[in-house]
């Protein structure tokens, strides 16, 4: 089969669904859809693994919706999802999908009151997107009935696994019928991942795109060495030269975002920020505003780093290097999607060099190293943003309306002198506002502790128990409480709130 041209007739799908494909302008099949749709139509069991933005939504999507009994009111498929804007997401995508067989859909997710939820589950969905903690919580208030699942989706499965929700997992599984078809997709399939396969799935098919890289080609990667007291000035004369048109910026902490997103603000950027200590009205309003537009920098932290598919995202910016490789590859995974270009630039302290060398290994790609920019540099990317504007207007704008006063001005001063005051004027010059940023702790420098590179590289990881768990690893070193299993609240509000800073 030619994977690059595959059509989505030729993979057996209904014409409803086709219909639906059609009106979302998907013309041909991408490489992980031609290549998993017709193994999930045999009802197998399945791991996808493919690169950030290539479809796995649809990958998934098209088959669980092609089965659903459009007759019956039960819920015949679910997909649990990490994260709740990942959840909302999906469901909306699977909505679209299942346009043309008027499939019922419905997200369900921590944060949101659970009785507008239980109100709509009397809609009689067929397919139930959510975080685990809010599904088992209706599953426990009998809300919702999992007998008649045919398919359960595990989105972002090696996640769900780093962020303890296992048992939830399990608990949720434990209630869909044995002989349901069960099917994980992620980006990165690190090797814990295989014992979860081994626990929950029969003889699945490991389908992978093959790729040389993890990471998209499409994205440049750079890394810029740059002082913990430097970073700051570094993005913003980073962002005043590359103008992204929408761009993400990762912290490591909750802290850091909140600190990070006021700064920015007082320097005059459009910012705000998310991570999982906000309430969840507003994480919705943030990331509306900056799908609209409204705001043209997101400052996260690894909350908003997996499937979420933000179109006009140029630049990811890791002003913190990730945790883990796997967390770089979502984060930079973020832009560069579906064929377009993006790029990506990560920070390192002096200290963390050690592991831009374990982020290279595991996506097979180096980053191009960059110096960071100095201010006239910054200045002059200002000036010839102040020039295209200047440009632009002379092409479309009508200047009829200001042709008199120009003569005016021109009767009054030389045109060069008009021009350097107005270029001046378009031209924003740097801001020295101070800020305020408190300093993250490097990393634990790599040599220091063998098990930590044991831990960091999950590929090389043999998987023994928890101790896999990139936040129960580093929580103890950042002084914090080492937690239980359920190290973020980001999913269930009635969960206990934890005291996790990473999300
Ligand atoms: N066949 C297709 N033709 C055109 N566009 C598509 C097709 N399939 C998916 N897309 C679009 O590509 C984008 C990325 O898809 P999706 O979010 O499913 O990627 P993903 O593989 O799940 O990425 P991630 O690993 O980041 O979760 C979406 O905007 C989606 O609508
Ligand atoms: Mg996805």
């Amino acid at each position: 089969m030619n994977t690059l041209t595959t059509k989505f007739q030729d993979l057996g799908i209904s014409p409803a669904t086709m219909k639906s494909l059609k009106r979302m302008g998907f013309e041909e099949a991408t490489p992980v859809q031609a290549l998993t749709i017709p193994v999930s139509l045999e009802n197998k069991d399945l791991i996808g693994q493919a690169q950030t933005g290539t479809g796995k939504t649809a990958a998934f999507g098209v088959p669980l919706i092609d089965k659903v009994d459009k007759d019956s009111n039960l819920i015949q498929g679910i997909v649990i999802a990490p994260t709740r804007e990942l959840a909302i997401q999906v469901s909306e995508e699977l909505y679209k999908i299942g346009y043309g067989k008027r499939t019922r859909v419905l997200s369900i997710y921590g944060g949101q009151d659970i009785n507008r939820q239980i109100r709509a589950l009397k809609n009689h969905p067929q397919i139930i997107v959510g975080t685990p903690g809010r599904i088992l919580d209706h599953i426990n208030r009998k809300t919702i009935r999992l007998e008649n699942v045919h398919t359960v989706v595990l989105d972002e499965a090696d996640e769900m696994l780093n962020m303890g929700f296992i048992e939830d997992i399990e608990a949720i599984l434990s209630k869909t019928p044995e002989d349901r078809q069960t099917l994980l997709f992620s980006a990165t399939m690190p090797a814990p991942i295989q014992r979860m396969a081994e626990k929950f799935m029969k003889n699945p098919e490991v389908i992978r795109v093959k790729a040389k890289e993890m990471t998209v080609p499409l994205i440049e990667q750079y890394y810029l060495e740059v002082q913990e007291k430097s970073k700051f000035d570094v993005l913003t004369r980073l962002l005043d030269i590359q103008s992204p048109e929408l761009a993400i910026v990762f912290g490591r902490t909750k802290r850091r975002v909140d600190e990070l997103s006021e700064a920015l603000t007082l320097r005059g950027y459009m910012a705000e920020g998310i991570h999982g200590d906000l309430s969840q009205a507003k994480r919705l309003s943030v990331l509306r505003k900056f799908k609209e537009g409204s705001i043209d920098v997101l400052v996260a932290t690894d909350v908003a780093a997996r499937g979420l598919d933000i179109s006009g995202v140029t630049h990811v910016y890791n002003f913190d290097i990730p945790q883990d490789p796997e967390s770089y590859v979502h984060r930079i995974g973020r832009t560069g999607r579906a064929g377009k270009t993006g790029v990506a630039m990560t920070f390192i302290s002096p200290r963390e060099k050690s592991y831009l060398a374990v982020v290279e290994k595991t996506t097979k790609r180096k980053m191009e190293r960059m110096k960071p920019p100095t201010l006239d540099e910054a200045l002059e990317g200002q000036q010839k943003a102040a020039i295209e504007k200047i440009q632009a207007s002379i092409e479309t704008d009508n200047l009829q309306y200001y042709k008199q006063a120009t003569d005016e001005l021109l009767e009054q001063h030389e045109p060069a002198t008009i021009i350097a005051a107005m270029l001046k004027m378009l031209t924003k010059e740097p801001d020295t506002t101070p800020v305020k940023l408190t300093e993250e702790k490097p990393l634990p420098a790599k040599r220091e502790r063998s098990s930590d590179r044991r831990r960091y590289d999950s590929r090389g990881g043999n998987g023994s128990g928890s101790g896999n768990n990139r936040r129960d690893n580093y929580k103890p070193r950042q002084g914090q409480g080492s937690g239980g299993k359920r190290p973020s609240n980001r999913d269930n509000s009635s969960r206990p709130k934890s005291s996790n800073n990473y999300r």
